[in-house]
Parts: C-alpha cells; structure tokens; sequence
C-alpha cells in the first residue's frame, strides 16, 4: 500500500524580521501565501527507512536521515513507538534552497503520508507540534492557504484572502543558506534598533480584499538586503521584472529565488517570458495563490 500527499510551495509577502534572540532565531511577522508549485511525497511500506527523488534538482536533495521527509518519519515513528521503516519517494518540483520551503514541504508531506499509511490518526494538533520541531516553516507546509507566523514563524494564525493571487518565480543559479541569510542580516542590521516585527494592517487588508495593487504597494521582505548582499546579481533579476510589468518584485523569503507579482494569468506569461529572455535567471515559473495545503491524493 502507497499513501500520495500534495504539498505546496510558499511566498512570503510579509517577512517583518526582529533582532536575534539568545536561542539564535529571530522572532518573526511572516505572512505566507501557499502557492501552486508542489511537490508529492509518497510512502510505501518497506523493509527499512530510504528515501528517493525525482525532479530536475534531485540531485541536490540529501537521500538520508538529514533529509526532512526522512525526519518527519523517524520522529512520528518514534512518538508512536512503532517502525519508521517506509521507502519516501519525493517528486520535486519545488526549487531546492530556494526560499520557497522546499524541504519543509516534504517534511509536512511525509508526516502526513506516514500517518495515513501507519493508520497513527495522530492529531492535527500533534502533527503541527512535530512540524515545528523539524522546522520554522513546516507547520505552514501542512496548513497552506494563507497565514500570519509568529514566534520563528512556527505559531500560526490563518488569514482570509480575498482572490487569486498570480506570480512569477525566477530561479537562481545556485542557492542560498537560510542562516547564512539570517547571519547576514545580523550583520547588516548590527549596532542599529531593530524593531519589533508587526504584520502591516495595511497588507492583510490587502489579502482579504484580494486587491493586487494594494498588495503589490505593501510587500516586503527584512531579509531581502541581506540576500541581494550575498547575491548581487538578485538586483538585475528583480529589474527585468519590473521593466516586464510586474506589479512588485521581491526576493522570495530566504533566496535566491525572486518573486514578480501581476495582476492576471496574461500578465504571468508575458512576464516569464520577458524573465526569460533577459538572461538573469536559470529558470522562470507561474504560479498562483493561496493553494491548499499538504493533502492526500
Ligand atoms: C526564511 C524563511 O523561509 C521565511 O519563511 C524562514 O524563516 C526559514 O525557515 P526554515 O527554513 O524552516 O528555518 P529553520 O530550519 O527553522 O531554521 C534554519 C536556520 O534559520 C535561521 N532562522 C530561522 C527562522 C527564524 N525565525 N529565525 C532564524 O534565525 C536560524 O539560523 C536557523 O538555524
Ligand atoms: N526534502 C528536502 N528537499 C530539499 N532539501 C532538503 C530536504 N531535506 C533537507 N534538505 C536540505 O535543506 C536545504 C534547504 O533546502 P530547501 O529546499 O528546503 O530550502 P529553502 O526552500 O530555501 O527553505 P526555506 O524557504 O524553508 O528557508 C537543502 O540544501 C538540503 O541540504
């Protein structure tokens, strides 16, 4: 028997970023949007844990026990004292150190897949609690749709949107590390007041409207300096965008990966393909939000 989960990409339109705390995380005000890109997780029973991949950027995906999909398995197996031995198979097509929760994708999506194969009937409450031990963003992963994280982004409060939001995703040759990325902001933000993060009443009003213009005057992303710091050629991609047509551009939580707003699915294509002739990027991607969060097929 074989379980199938679905589970979406994200963008963060909100990414208010506070100081480091002692633990070395930072307290955060992330409005994610779940966006159609996804990947699926399938778990079949085996005679031992393994995990395999599929997708154009397989090759950069861990196939041990460092792998998150991996991780969600031990740890459901462990707190329901029974064998995590399942063969994890991950169709990805999400971008691997992308900033758009790839891996906390298939963390969630095996969670969910282990505990409909297994039959644990673990809690939503239970299943969130392990998300956020494997991550700052897998709980997110599992819920989808829209929300305001809080805490290192872990606490979650689901938000209204009002419409269908259209994107672009232009990929970045190579990838970023999501602490060299929080590092960088330290550095950067050193020695000056870093405000509380607040999510903008203004931007959530926006979402629940479904109102792309507002939208687009009221992204933002703390962490987008420190990432175009790291990866200047960021400027140029975020350019060509913008002389597309797109509504706002914006790094895409961590990086590399940028995010082009537009108004419709026209506007989508026309912008991709401006992107990808402009030659700032490894590749271009449509996308459209909120998308439901991990499910079983
Ligand atoms: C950039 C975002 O993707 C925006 O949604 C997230 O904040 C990152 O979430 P994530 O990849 O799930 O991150 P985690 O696996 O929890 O943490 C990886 C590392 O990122 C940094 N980190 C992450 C989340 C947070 N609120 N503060 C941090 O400083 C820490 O250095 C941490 O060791
Ligand atoms: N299932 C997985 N898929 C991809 N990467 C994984 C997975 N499990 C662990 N990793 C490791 O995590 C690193 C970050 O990959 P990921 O694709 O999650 O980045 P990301 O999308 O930038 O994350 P985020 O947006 O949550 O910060 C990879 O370089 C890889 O070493």
């Amino acid at each position: 028997m074989s379980v199938t989960v679905r589970v979406p990409a994200k963008v963060n339109v909100q990414l208010a970023v506070g100081a480091a705390r002692p633990d070395g995380f930072h307290d955060l005000a992330n409005v994610f949007l779940a966006v159609g890109l996804y990947d699926e997780v399938t778990v079949t029973e085996a005679d031992e844990l393994r995990v395999t991949c599929e997708g154009p950027d397989a090759g950069q995906v861990p196939l041990d026990r460092t792998n998150l999909a991996a991780r969600a398995a031990l740890k459901l197996a462990e707190r329901h004292g029974r064998s995590p031995a399942v063969h994890i198979h991950i169709a990805k097509d999400i971008p691997v150190a992308g900033g758009m929760a790839g891996g906390s994708a298939d963390g969630a999506g095996a969670l969910v897949a282990c505990d409909a194969l297994w039959g644990t009937g673990a809690s939503r409450e239970e299943l969130l609690e392990i998300c956020a031990e494997l991550g700052s963003d897998v709980p997110f992963s599992l819920v989808g749709g829209a929300a305001l994280g809080t805490g290192r982004g872990e606490r979650l409060e689901p938000l209204q949107v009002g419409g269908t939001f259209h994107w672009v995703f232009a990929l970045a040759d190579g990838g970023l590390s999501t602490p060299a990325v929080y590092g960088e902001f330290d550095r950067l933000t050193a020695g000056g007041d870093v405000p509380e993060p607040q999510a903008s009443p203004e931007l959530l009003a926006a979402l629940a409207k479904g109102d792309v213009d507002a939208l687009a005057a009221t992204v933002s992303n703390d962490l987008q300096p420190a990432a175009l710091s790291l990866f200047p050629s960021l400027t140029d991609t975020l350019r060509a965008g913008r002389e597309a047509g797109a509504l706002a551009a914006l790094v895409s939580g961590s990086g590399p990966t940028t995010a082009f707003l537009v108004r419709d699915a026209d506007a989508a294509d026309t912008v991709a393909r401006a992107l990808r002739a402009s030659g700032t990027c490894r590749a271009v991607r449509t996308a459209a939000g909120p998308a439901a969060g991990a499910t079983v097929l």
